[in-house]
């Protein structure tokens, strides 16, 4: 991916057209398949400056693709007014150097900790034992293993890395799951025994976290299920997943 910065100066009193043509040019990058996103932006401190940030596919893809394709003209007609108004019109490449802020409570903090977690884990693997359709897969469990997945799911949702640090990370969580032919009743009774732990244990029931939540037990138990089959050819290597609040953040009144 890469991102295109556009700075433009517009005098004040063609501020609200050039808005208004953008709003027009913008149908197109919302069609191009090259186009990732984008964004116009308005300084505060000097309100004649604008910022147009599109992320493309690739340098490549915009300027053979999206320029030379069928949605270009429609662009630039609405645009053309404002070409000599550009300041700068560059590539720039992402580097390492990015992440969210603390604004937005993780997933992991959401949930209550770690403490929350391994709540959780504790009452849902008492059920899973307990049960007739999962249970005889968790015979030969380690008396540890909720406090494991406690630990991965901590991970996942945003808290300290220590599955990753101290148990092994992805590789071992395959492991564990590989050859194990999980059917597809098994895998739904998992994820109903977990919801039934979740709300024993009073984790946040409020929708925007349970969405996410379970949208997370939904994604990892078919993969699961799908690594476990005899004869799959899973991915071997990978960091442990992060998992975020998606569509519909934490709702904080
Ligand atoms: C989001 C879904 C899932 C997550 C996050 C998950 C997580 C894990 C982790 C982290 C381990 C390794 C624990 C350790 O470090 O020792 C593990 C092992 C295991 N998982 Fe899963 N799992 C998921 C789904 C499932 C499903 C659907 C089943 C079967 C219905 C299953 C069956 C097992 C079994 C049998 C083990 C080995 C337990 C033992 O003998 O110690 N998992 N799982």
């Amino acid at each position: 991916m890469i991102v295109e910065y556009i700075r433009y100066r517009i005098p004040a009193e063609a501020s609200e057209e050039f808005e208004a043509a953008y709003g027009r040019a913008a149908r197109s990058l919302a069609e191009a398949p090259q186009c990732v996103d984008y964004e116009l932006t308005r300084c505060v401190d000097e309100p004649v400056c604008y910022v147009l940030r599109i992320t493309w596919t690739s340098a490549e893809d915009h300027l053979k693709g999206f320029r030379a394709g069928a949605l270009f003209p429609a662009f630039l007609k609405e645009i053309r007014p404002y070409v000599e108004q550009i300041e700068e019109m560059r590539h720039y490449e992402q580097t390492p150097v990015r992440g969210v802020g603390g604004s937005v409570p993780s997933l992991h903090e959401w949930a209550g900790g770690t403490e929350a977690l391994e709540r959780l884990t504790d009452r849902f693997y008492e059920l899973v034992k307990a049960d007739d359709v999962v249970g005889p897969l968790f015979a030969h469990m380690d008396p540890a293993h909720p406090r494991f997945v406690a630990m991965w799911l901590a991970e996942v949702f945003g808290g300290p890395a220590r599955y990753t640090g101290e148990r092994g990370g992805y590789p071992h969580m395959l492991g564990m799951h590989r050859g194990r032919a999980i059917s597809e009743r098994q895998r739904r009774r998992w994820v109903s025994l977990l919801a039934d732990a979740a709300d024993e244990v009073g984790l946040p029931d409020d929708p925007e976290f349970r969405a996410a939540f379970m949208g997370y037990i939904e994604w990892g138990t078919r993969l699961a299920l799908a690594n476990s089959q005899p004869g799959a050819s899973p991915v071997e290597q990978a960091p442990v997943p992060r998992w975020g609040w998606g569509v519909a953040p934490p709702y904080q009144g």
